[in-house]
């Protein structure tokens, strides 16, 4: 990490359980020149991947929904998520992640997809840097029932829904997870289905 406007840093793991829950202190030279201390907490849940899978014939996409404890004890009324396919890396390129997270996932086996974003996804708080692609599917392309990995105790529905109807459940607030939103709107920005 090289910056000229830090210095000092100081590491400490907090927590090494599933992820990783950091603590970094450092000095930090403000806009004026001076310097201060400053704590920052960092949880880092290795970097991830996620796939828009699209059929323009059909005008369909396949999302995924499952149960999402983060968001059960924040307001998520029964805890399910509708969101694109996704996983993280695990030592994979972000292309070869997340053709595997395709075929475990949904069933289908994908030897294509093309990236359109890298974002960082919560940037005060979160390490993660989330690939984004999207991929072109047919229904040939259907070799498994998909769901989910088992070791992983994973559980996930597959849904294949109009592209219309994502938007609306965007609109409506069904759908709010926010890799699952930038990508529904990459498609409709980008004419994916005109
Ligand atoms: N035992 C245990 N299992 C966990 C824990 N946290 C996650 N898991 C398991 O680890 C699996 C990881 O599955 P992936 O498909 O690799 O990741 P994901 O959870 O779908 O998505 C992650 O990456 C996305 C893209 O970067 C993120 O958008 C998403 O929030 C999440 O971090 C989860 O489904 C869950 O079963 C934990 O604390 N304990
Ligand atoms: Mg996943």
């Amino acid at each position: 990490m090289e910056n000229s406007i830090i210095k000092n840093i100081e590491h400490e793991i907090l927590s090494d359980n599933w992820y990783t829950l950091n603590k970094y202190t450092f000095e930090y030279q403000k806009f004026d020149g001076s310097w201060e201390i400053q704590k920052r907490e960092s949880y880092d849940c290795g970097d991830g991947a996620a796939v828009l899978l699209y059929n323009t014939q059909k005008r369909t996409v396949v999302l995924t929904r499952q149960f999402r404890m983060p968001t059960y004890v924040n307001g998520n009324t029964n805890g399910m998520m509708v969101e694109v396919c996704a996983g993280l890396l695990d030592g994979l390129t972000p292309e070869e992640c997340i053709l595997k997270e395709i075929l475990e996932e949904t069933g289908y086996q994908l030897t294509e997809v093309t990236q359109v974003l890298v974002t960082y996804m919560c940037p005060g708080s979160v390490t993660q840097k989330l690939y984004l692609f999207v991929g072109a599917y047919e229904e040939a392309m259907k070799i498994e029932e998909g769901g989910g990995a088992e070791h992983e105790t994973e559980n996930i529905e597959v849904l294949e829904i109009p592209f219309e109807k994502a938007l609306h459940l965007m609109a409506t607030g069904e759908i709010r997870d926010a890799k699952t939103v930038m990508l529904l709107q990459y498609a409709q920005v980008n004419g994916l289905f005109s």
